[in-house]
């Protein structure tokens, strides 16, 4: 019989045990040590089991086995079974889930991951650079497809739409489509380079495949969507159905609510790392630990672990983000390794020589990292990489 193990950080030690038994009986057959025998027997492959109960650093960390027979094999029933009422009691943080290998085969994981992207780019040997549309609220198309241009012109792999580009009167999505691909191919026949595009998918839940739908019609690369305000089921259904063949992308907006916290929420590897891949992200974004919105590094690294480990699912690119310019390209290099997305927005646009130098300055990065040179040494012959590093530092 198929089963979930969750894993749960508990404040208090005092009575572990009985707090793990209370949590494996309360969570699946209720009342069960009362009732008759015959229905104890009855009810007994539907009560969860305590698999672990240990005290680590002044808190209890308990793993329960939830039998499958309780629930349909989809990710909100599991999460309700799990740490339904369960995420209300208190400080509980369910920190693991671990799927019996039965369950696991029904999710999707990633369309194409990270070596169906790197077949799309040809970028086999290095970390994939994707930047991201800035200040594009209020403009219109002609300004879109200018930006676009200048960003592919740095010879960046993926550009993204920004989380906060919604449905609009002056980009709207297939138009914004149209213009962005016709940029892509100005680009590519200067540069030779090719640059995919990632568009925002958004509005009402309903709606979302439809749009989708009509984003594969107009030519987008890959699919951005704000996963965590729709729900994993969301995006497990988007990933799954054959007429949206595209790789998705999945943003952590409003994941913070229910990550941030020690206590409470679940943890950011279970969250953005394990259930997002599962669900069919085929890349994760996720705050850095050194840009503008810091994450502590060890939760980083165990997100990026989730996404790339080697199981039956195709493995997501981990794309640490937020604030991140040429100058931190050493440090991503050195904790998400070649299979990892640099992302970067403001450290495009903001360099003084314009999104083109920006994209620019990080291949020569890139490559510095790559060869083992420092970023002063390769800074001295790449004149939009030391400009770089001047105004933001890093070497
Ligand atoms: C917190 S991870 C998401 C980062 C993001 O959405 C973004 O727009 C980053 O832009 P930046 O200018 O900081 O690179
Ligand atoms: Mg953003």
């Amino acid at each position: 019989m198929g089963e979930v193990l969750a894993t749960y950080l508990i404040d208090g030690t005092t009575n572990i045990e009985k707090k793990a038994d209370s949590i494996a009986v309360g969570l699946t057959v209720g009342s069960w040590t009362n009732l008759p025998s015959v229905e104890q027997e009855q009810l007994k492959k539907h009560k969860g089991r305590v698999v672990n109960t240990e005290i680590l650093a002044g808190k209890s960390v308990i793993t329960i086995g939830y039998p499958s027979l309780n629930f349909t094999n989809d990710i909100p029933a599991i999460l309700t079974t799990v740490f339904g009422k369960l995420s209300l009691d208190g400080k509980v943080k369910l920190v693991d889930l671990s799927f019996s290998e039965d369950l696991k085969k029904v999710y999707p994981g990633p369309k194409v991951g990270i070596e169906g992207l790197r077949k799309l780019l040809g970028a086999y040997d290095r970390p994939l650079l994707m930047s991201i549309f800035k200040g594009v609220i209020g403009r219109d198309l002609s300004s879109l497809k200018e930006q676009m241009k200048g960003q592919a012109l740095g010879g960046v792999d993926i550009v993204k739409d920004d989380e906060i580009l919604f449905e609009n009167e002056l980009t709207p999505l297939t138009n914004r489509i149209r213009v962005c691909k016709e940029a892509l191919k100005e680009s590519e026949e200067e540069t030779g380079k090719r640059t995919l595009y990632a568009a925002n998918i958004t509005g009402r839940t309903f709606q979302l495949k439809e749009q989708a739908k009509r984003a594969v019609d107009a030519g987008a690369d890959l699919l951005l969507f704000n996963v965590f305000l729709y729900g994993l089921d969301v995006l497990q259904e988007l990933s799954e159905d054959p007429d949206i063949p595209l790789p998705i992308m999945a943003h952590p907006a409003f994941s913070g609510a229910m990550i941030s916290s020690a206590d409470y929420g679940l943890s950011p590897s279970l969250l953005l790392g394990k259930l997002s891949r599962m669900a069919g992200a085929d890349l994760v974004l996720f705050p850095s630990p050194y840009g503008s919105v810091e994450m502590a590094k060890e939760e980083t690294i165990k997100i990026a672990r989730e996404l790339t480990a080697k199981d039956l699912y195709h493995r997501a690119f981990p794309v640490p983000s937020a604030g991140i310019h040429p100058g931190l390209t050493p440090k991503l290099y050195e904790d998400f390794g070649i299979d990892s997305v640099i992302n970067a927005g403001g450290g495009i646009h903001g360099h003084p020589g314009g999104a083109p130098a920006g994209g620019k300055a990080f291949h020569q990065a890139i490559d510095a990292v790559m060869q083992g040179q420092s970023l002063k040494d390769a800074a001295q012959h790449s004149v939009e990489l030391r400009q770089a590093i001047e105004l933001w530092g890093g070497a």
